[in-house]
């Protein structure tokens, strides 16, 4: 299968790295020229709790683009990803699938802008991933991932998607109830990574201490509350339980919003509170405490202008 892997930072280059140990035919794109030259030059670094591993493995710019793929996986941040897409128009043809487990809500509407609504899947990793330097990335955290045709039932290409990531090393398997799948992620998301960016602290210290742990409960309840009203139906305590397991196996692991943060970069908080208070507030039901999260994280994001 050729793959594309589109924005290849942190998580693109560990999914790229899967799918590359599986045996498809992989190439990372992403406009950071000397992250695609040292890839090109020196192979990708890929450092796991396994140990550490280079591979060969193809990196483009944009530009340098010129055939469709079978697969275009998307890993920008999502505020990125209509700019990403327009930029590898050539990689896109009449039988690209496209894949987003991108953070937030509304991903797939974004990738339906590009290809027809059969040929998007979705989905949510919980694997953690960081970017250490050029054409270098470390992830050191157990997860899974789970994906599913976005708005149908046809799910050759899903399967045989999920069967190359697990073959390459990231478990991942196929959930027909997807999007309460990516609802409990961004939930997931809207509560612990404002927590870990507001603070400056990863996931261990927010476990650590009563009040982090108070918040995080409202939090969750009020995202629960809001995909009910939405139809949603999920189940409420798997999030709950994914709280537990960030503060204990990812205790040390900086979420992406922190991440960004640091890098003095914009951060998703809008796809992810924003999205959710959005949906909240349509249906009648108000978020406050995810509402504040977002309203600080803006601040945050003012700091950085
Ligand atoms: N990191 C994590 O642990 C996890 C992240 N996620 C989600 O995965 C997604 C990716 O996150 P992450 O890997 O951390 O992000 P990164 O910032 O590490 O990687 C995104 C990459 O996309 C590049 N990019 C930006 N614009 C374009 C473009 N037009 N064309 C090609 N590449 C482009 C960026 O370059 P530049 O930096 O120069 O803008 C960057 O290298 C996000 O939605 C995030 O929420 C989900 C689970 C875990
Ligand atoms: C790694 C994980 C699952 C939790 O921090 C994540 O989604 C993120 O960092 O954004």
């Amino acid at each position: 299968m050729k793959v594309i892997v589109l924005g290849s930072g942190a998580m693109g280059c560990l999914f790229g790295a899967a799918f590359h140990r599986a045996g498809a035919e992989v190439t990372l794109v992403d406009v950071n020229a000397d992250h695609v030259d040292a890839i090109n030059a020196d192979g990708l670094k890929v450092d796991l709790r396994s140990g550490e591993e280079t591979l060969p493995i193809r990196a483009a710019l944009p530009a340098d683009v010129s055939e469709a793929a079978d697969l275009v996986m998307v890993f920008t941040k999502t505020f990125h990803t209509a700019a990403a897409l327009e930029g590898i128009s050539a990689a896109i043809g009449d039988d690209t699938h496209l894949l987003s487990l991108q953070n937030g809500l509304g991903n797939d509407r974004r990738l339906a802008d590009f290809v027809a609504e059969e040929r998007v899947m979705v989905g949510a990793s919980m694997l953690p991933s960081d970017l250490v330097g050029h054409g270098h990335i470390r992830s050191h955290g157990e997860g899974y991932s789970k994906l599913y045709p976005a708005f149908g039932d046809d799910t050759a290409m899903a399967t045989r998607v999920a069967d190359l990531l697990t073959q390459g090393g990231l478990e991942t398997v196929l959930d027909a109830k997807i999007h309460e799948g990516i609802w409990s992620k961004a939930i997931f998301n809207a509560t612990m990574n404002p927590l870990c960016a507001l603070t400056r602290r990863t996931p261990g210290f927010l476990g650590a201490n009563p009040q982090s742990r108070a918040t995080i409960r409202a939090a969750v309840a009020e995202g629960i509350a809001a995909a009910h009203a939405n139809g949603v139906m999920l189940d409420g305590q798997p999030i709950y339980d994914l709280t537990e397991v960030s503060m204990t196996d990812h205790a040390d692991h900086e979420p992406s919003m922190l991440q960004d943060i640091h890098a003095g970069r914009r951060t998703e908080v809008d796809a992810i509170n924003g999205a959710i208070v959005t949906a909240a507030k349509e249906a009648g039901v108000e978020a406050p405490v995810l509402e504040t999260l977002w309203n600080l994280m803006k601040l945050e994001e003012a700091k950085l202008a």
